[in-house]
């Protein structure tokens, strides 16, 4: 894969495009002390200290140093505060409450490429909704998906140079309280061409999609071929959507074809396997046909068992091991 097949899926990339067809989304750059103080994991973990004056004008930034809450008493709790004072970004913090206000009062957090998903159960709600800076520093902070967009983006590219991109950007995205997770689909392209769509929420069998197979599928392929095909500047990629009630198809993100992306009910092997006459919609069509965990982010390494994945390598260490040590006591 090439450096700028990933480049293209980053939200700040995709979004101005496709803003008619996506929850709406305001991107904010993230300066380069925000970047440092998700990346650091030395010391004990310190939330920002929060600078905008609650009650005062949008532009109005508190001083710390003027103020009680910042006083750190002699002796006390707070000496891990005087050693590790927190970090303050004002000038985020007021772009980022703006933003909240301006989007309704709630937002979805992700960055260049991915949500902090695995870090929902650290928040109050157990979800990623979002209600203030604090809120998403701790979501942005906890989580290790995130570890893949600030370190590890490029792992997979053929002409990887850099292992993060120049800029990383926080996108604050309109918080969507009533998404069915039936009505969540991936589409896979391949050469410009839809080859396959499947369930997102491969844990569960909803009737309602045996029902409606034939209706989404058509939905789905004529809102690739009249709003994504010539837009997307990509050969081969994934496309994740959301149909609502009233039938709209709405983009939620775009993803890499192959590394991270989780192919759902296919393999990479059958979506790339010889041209298909027809696009291919696979839903769970049973209660036994359900794929175990995989919404529930757990690492591609724990569901994926082909031969060379990590779990297979794993199992032949483990064999390898059994082996000798069974050689040995034979020999003792
Ligand atoms: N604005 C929103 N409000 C509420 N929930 C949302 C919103 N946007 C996305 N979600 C939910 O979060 C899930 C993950 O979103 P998204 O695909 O943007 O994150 P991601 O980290 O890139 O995930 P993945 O790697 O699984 O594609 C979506 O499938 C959807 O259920």
């Amino acid at each position: 894969m090439k450096r700028e097949e990933v480049d293209m899926c980053q939200i700040q990339e995709w979004y101005p495009k496709f803003k008619s067809s996506s929850f709406k989304t305001q991107i904010l750059q993230l300066p380069e002390t925000f970047v440092d103080y998700l990346i650091d994991d030395t010391g004990p973990f310190v939330l920002p200290a929060l600078v905008v004056d609650e009650d005062a004008l949008p532009n109005r930034v508190r001083n710390p140093a003027d103020e009680d809450d910042f006083e750190v008493s002699e002796g006390s709790e707070d000496d891990e505060s005087e050693r590790f004072p927190p970090p303050a970004f004002p000038d985020l913090e007021m772009k980022v409450r703006e933003s909240i206000e301006s989007l309704g009062g709630a937002v979805f957090p992700k960055l260049n490429w991915s949500s902090p998903k695995d870090a929902a159960w650290i928040s109050p709600n157990g979800s990623l909704r979002c209600t203030s800076f604090s809120e998403i520093a701790l979501l942005l902070h906890s989580s290790d998906s995130l570890t893949h967009d600030l370190c590890h983006a490029y792992d997979s590219c053929s002409d990887k140079t850099a292992s993060r991109p120049e800029n990383f950007f926080l996108a604050l995205r309109k918080w969507q309280a009533a998404l069915r997770p039936e009505m969540e689909f991936r589409c896979f392209v391949r050469t410009r061409r839809l080859v396959g769509i499947s369930q997102r929420e491969v844990t569960t069998f909803y009737p309602v999609l045996l029902e409606r197979k034939d209706e989404l599928r058509e939905l789905m392929e004529e809102f690739f071929d009249g709003r994504v095909k010539e837009a997307f500047p990509s050969e081969n990629y994934a496309f994740d959507v959301y149909v609502t009630k009233e039938g709209w198809v709405k983009i939620i993100d775009f993803n890499t074809w192959g590394a991270s992306t989780l192919p759902l009910l296919f393999s990479w092997e059958e979506l790339e396997a010889e041209e298909r006459e027809a696009v291919e919609m696979r839903v769970v069509d049973s209660r036994c046909g359900v794929r175990p965990g995989l919404k529930t982010a757990v690492p591609y390494d724990y569901v994926d068992t082909a031969p060379g994945s990590g779990w297979d390598q794993f199992m032949r260490k483990a064999d390898e091991e059994l082996r000798r040590q069974k050689g040995e006591s034979a020999g003792a």
